[in-house]
């Protein structure tokens, strides 16, 4: 379903960013020869530490920015060749899109409803279920800037599934949730997985993760260092759980950088 080969992505860097970065170089390869499949009703996850490169993979998938090299497939369809195609199969939820507090939950569910040409009554139907898993019924006529933080992204999360995509990619869905909102976000996610969903999610929380995904790849400056099944990823690491293996394979990243 999800097809990602080779990707790289090279950012033009501003003077500001250079000195922010302190880099002398004017670009910086965000994304270096990454890939990765997801296949029907599978979770994959890309967990890596800030700046690894998880949200440019992700918003390459999702054809928001165009990779520098590789090509990405969703189902038949190319990111760059048949990016209208792509979008109306994928939702893509990002802490970068922020909701208008100005209007309330019904009109902004009802508004994207529209944009992806669906009709009063799916867009009713989808609003109920929705609204009803998600806790937001009671809070649909609210100024969304009166919410709190966990409904907002409730309602971001249910506002990106409005047209019941087949593909859900996610970038770090449960970021600043408490406990019991994080938990209905990662039991939404399994549901869908049952109904036969690809989702791909991003996450520093290695928790979400061994709960959560299928199968992960960790993802350092950059590259995927290690992929695989929990299982496969924690003998592969001689670890316990996916916090030391990740902290054993930065450690090595870093001290292979060193080295160079
Ligand atoms: N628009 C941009 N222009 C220049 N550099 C960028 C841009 N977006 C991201 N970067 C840089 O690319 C690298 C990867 O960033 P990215 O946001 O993909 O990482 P991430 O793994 O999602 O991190 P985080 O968890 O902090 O969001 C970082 O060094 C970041 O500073």
């Amino acid at each position: 379903m999800i097809n990602v080969n080779n990707l790289e992505k090279v950012y033009k860097l501003s003077k500001k960013q250079m000195k922010k970065e302190k880099l002398n170089l004017n670009i910086k390869k965000a994304v270096n020869g990454i890939s990765f499949n997801v296949g029907k009703g599978e979770i994959y996850g890309l967990l890596g530490p800030n700046g690894a490169g998880k949200t440019t993979t992700l918003r390459c998938i999702s054809t928001l920015i165009k990779p520098t090299n590789g090509n990405i497939k969703i189902r038949d369809f190319d990111v760059i060749d048949d990016s209208r195609d792509v979008r109306k199969n994928i939702s893509f939820l990002t802490n970068e899109l922020k909701l208008d507090g100005f209007f309330t939950p019904n009109y902004t569910f009802e508004y994207f409803g529209k944009l992806y040409g669906m009709d009063d009554k799916q867009i009713n139907d989808r609003k109920i279920k929705l609204f009803h898993y998600f806790g937001i019924t009671e809070f649909k006529d609210v100024k969304i800037s009166d919410l709190s933080t966990g409904m907002k992204q409730k309602l971001s999360i249910a506002v990106s599934l409005v047209h019941d995509p087949e593909i859900i990619i996610f970038d770090e869905p449960t970021n600043g949730l408490d406990i019991v909102t994080a938990k209905v976000v990662v039991d939404y996610l399994k549901y869908l997985k049952k109904q036969g969903k690809t989702i791909i999610v991003s996450t520093h929380i290695m928790s979400v993760a061994s709960k959560l995904c299928d199968r992960m790849g960790i993802i350092i400056d950059g590259r995927i260092v290690i992929d695989g099944t929990l299982k496969e990823i924690l003998l592969k690491t001689n670890t316990e759980d996916l916090e030391d293996a990740f902290f054993s394979l930065y450690l090595k990243s870093k001290e292979g950088e060193k080295n160079e």
